[in-house]
């Protein structure tokens, strides 16, 4: 079953003057069409100003289209009877943890959450436990989150989403204010929790390593979906991806550049470890020609 599905979503922004009359629009999304079964890890890239946050505010309704339609969990989120089924069942975490933290003490914040859902008290601590759990936060639960890094903040933003129990989780650049070290464990989480909880879970980034994984990618540029594939689809095409500015791993650079000049090495590298195996063959061939 899709859990998300966008058709020919369009969004447009009202372009303002100084005294706030609405002078035009300005298109951050045309006629997008994305979609993401239920446990499948979607991956969504794309530049500064490609339209990624306005189209992550439409999956639960921040956002309502002006033209076309969005679908969670088989909802039209423009139907306002269901506004609380879409905002239950597609969780949101945004790129910077400070504005998502509100509790004084970790535990605390985790709880808001299913407390505004009207989650029976008993169950609420069950569900901060084992959120907290998920994210590798457990111990911290009494800490106050001023003293926490960013990644770890991250985490605890995560666990609150993951205590409402959502169908699917939206990140929207969760690591993009993390340094290298944050940016390792809140990956290393997301793909955790995929795999303990079967969630849906739709990354935006424009880091392309973050995506390897994905079971599916949406490239963005200008408002549109301009390229759509698996990862190894995705990265064979850097030539593609480098005119939509987007920073290409090194390892798959560097593969398509031995490839160009001729080396036998297969297209859309995404690991080190691929690389490294594809260069020995070629070393042991050669050696076994001599
Ligand atoms: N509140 C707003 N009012 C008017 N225009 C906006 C607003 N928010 C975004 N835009 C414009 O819409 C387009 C898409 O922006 P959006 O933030 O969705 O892109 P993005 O890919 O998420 O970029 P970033 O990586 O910088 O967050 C941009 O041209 C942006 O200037």
């Amino acid at each position: 079953m899709e859990m998300i599905q966008t058709e020919k979503l369009v969004y447009e922004y009202e372009k303002r003057d100084e005294e706030g009359n609405v002078i035009g629009t300005s298109r951050a999304i045309d006629e997008v069409d994305i979609e993401a079964k239920e446990g499948q890890f979607i991956a969504i890239l794309g530049h500064n100003g490609s339209g990624k946050s306005t189209l992550a505010k439409h999956l639960n309704a921040i956002l309502m289209p002006t033209e076309g339609s969005v679908w969670v969990n088989g909802k039209n989120t423009s139907n306002p009877d269901e506004l609380w089924n879409v905002r239950q069942s597609a969780g949101m975490v945004f790129q910077n943890p400070d504005n998502q933290i509100i509790g004084t003490v970790v535990e605390e914040d985790v709880g808001f959450g299913p407390e505004n859902l009207g989650v029976p008290t008993d169950e609420i601590w069950q569900r901060v436990e084992e959120s907290l759990k998920a994210v590798g936060m457990i111990e911290y639960r009494h800490h106050s989150p001023n003293k926490l890094s960013g990644g770890q903040k991250q985490r605890v933003a995560i666990a609150g989403v993951v205590a409402m129990e959502p169908k699917c989780i939206v990140m929207d650049e969760p690591t993009a204010m993390l340094d290298p070290v944050g940016r390792r464990e809140v990956l290393k989480t997301v793909h955790k929790l995929r795999k303990q909880k079967k969630v849906t879970v739709i990354l935006i980034t424009h880091y392309m390593e973050e995506v390897v994984d994905a079971d599916k990618i949406f490239v963005m540029d200008h408002g549109k979906v301009v390229m759509e594939g698996s990862p190894k689809e995705i990265f064979s095409k850097v030539d593609e991806l480098k005119s939509y500015r987007l920073d290409v791993p090194q390892v798959t650079i560097l593969a398509d550049e031995l490839r160009k000049r001729g080396l036998d090495i297969p297209k859309g590298v995404l690991r080190k470890e691929e690389l490294v195996e594809a260069v020995e063959r070629l070393i042991s061939e050669n050696g076994e020609k001599k």
